[in-house]
């Protein structure tokens, strides 16, 4: 764990409201799988290189058409305004000061053009199936008429996971929220039913929105290696492996150990990326080892954005991204292309109380 993803979660208790709270850091179910997935990546050791030139360290990568200067990406979280008055604007300007690649909620708190004028770096688009299509499609022709680059479907959300430790709580004016992209057409109370979850989408949402669109479409929440060539086979651009952060189903499969699966069915077809429990450079590095092209940071973005606004996604991501870059040239990589599987293996048995 970085130092200062401790030091944002730690200003994040003290300054959020305790729904707010609640409602990002909790998960599905028990929390296995919330609780999990940090742990995942340390059961991987580094296989570092001797005796390499690794006096720059190249962090630059194209993906999906787009050039990037870090692998980390911000991953989709909804409701910014929970954690700063300045909503996912803040969280735009911060990511893109970092030279990092914004992927803006369905769920965002602010109407997607304020965040699109605002973002001035790359950014993609998530979408969810929603009860009344007018809603996705909309707002999937809205985006892209803004600016997204690409759109990130997630597949792991027929409904919304059970959260015992905030569901209760309730979302401070969610309603709202929700309207601000999703009803503009709607009286508020409408706006919330029609952009339900909509539990009868299948892949074919992928070639309906890619065709709508003219954009590359991910797909986000694989955890299977024959469910990613599905996906891959029904038009999908990108897969990104994922929980969810742990808030849908618990007991799935941790990112970490589904990772090197995907990669093996579609990793010479098309991107892969990944997110959950990712909070230093050596997680991220054990990611990108084992095929990631690009990693998403979720939980930790919404820490910095609660601790410090625009500033602290931005410190968020230069730390972990001059993290990275400096556990590469020790591990002999210096560049993205040189990450690569030898560079990790899995130990059975992690030492439980190091000494
Ligand atoms: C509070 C919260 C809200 C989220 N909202 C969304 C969302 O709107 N859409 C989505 O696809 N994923 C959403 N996610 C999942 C994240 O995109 C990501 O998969 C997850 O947070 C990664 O794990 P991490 O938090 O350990 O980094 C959310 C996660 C959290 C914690
Ligand atoms: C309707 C889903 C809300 C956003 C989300 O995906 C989450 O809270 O995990």
């Amino acid at each position: 764990m970085s130092a200062l993803v401790d030091a944002q979660h730690a200003r994040a208790r003290e300054v959020l409201g305790s729904e707010a709270l609640a409602y990002y850091e909790s998960g599905a179910g028990a929390e296995l799988t919330r609780r999990e997935a940090e742990a995942a990546w340390s059961h991987y050791r580094l296989r570092p290189r001797v005796l390499t030139d690794v006096a720059a360290v190249d962090l630059s990568l194209d993906l999906l058409g787009t050039h990037l200067a870090t692998p980390l990406l911000v991953a989709p979280t909804a409701y910014h305004r929970l954690a700063h008055p300045d909503g996912e604007v803040a969280t735009a300007r911060g990511a893109a000061a970092a030279g990092a690649l914004l992927t803006l909620s369905a769920r965002a708190s602010q109407p997607l053009e304020s965040v699109a004028q605002a973002a001035a770096g790359p950014w993609w688009f998530q979408v969810y199936a929603t009860r009344d299509p007018a809603v996705h499609r909309g707002l999937a022709v809205r985006a892209r008429d803004a600016g997204a680059t690409a759109l990130v479907l997630t597949g792991d959300t027929p409904f919304v996971g059970r959260k015992p430790l905030s569901d209760s709580l309730g979302i401070p004016g969610i309603e709202d929220m929700v309207a601000v992209n999703s009803g503009a057409h709607l009286r508020p109370d409408a706006a919330t039913d029609a952009a339900d979850q909509w539990p009868s989408a299948t892949t074919d949402l992928v070639a309906e929105l890619a065709a709508l669109t003219g954009l590359p479409v991910l797909v986000k929440g694989v955890l299977r290696g024959d469910e990613a060539a599905r996906c891959v086979d029904a038009g999908a651009a990108g897969i990104v492996v994922s929980t969810h952060g742990g808030r849908q189903l618990d007991r799935v499969v941790p990112s970490a150990v589904a990772l090197p699966e995907v990669v093996a069915a579609v990793g010479d077809r098309v991107p892969v990326l990944v997110d959950g429990g990712l909070r230093s450079g050596l997680d991220v590095l054990t990611a990108l080892a084992l095929g990631a092209r690009a990693v998403l940071l979720g939980r930790p973005v919404l820490w910095a954005l609660a601790a410090g606004g625009a500033a602290g996604v931005r410190e968020l991501l230069d730390t972990l991204t001059d993290d990275l870059a400096h556990v590469m040239a020790l591990a002999g990589a210096p560049t993205l292309d040189a990450v690569t599987a030898d560079l990790v293996t899995r130990i059975e048995r992690p030492v439980e109380r190091p000494v």
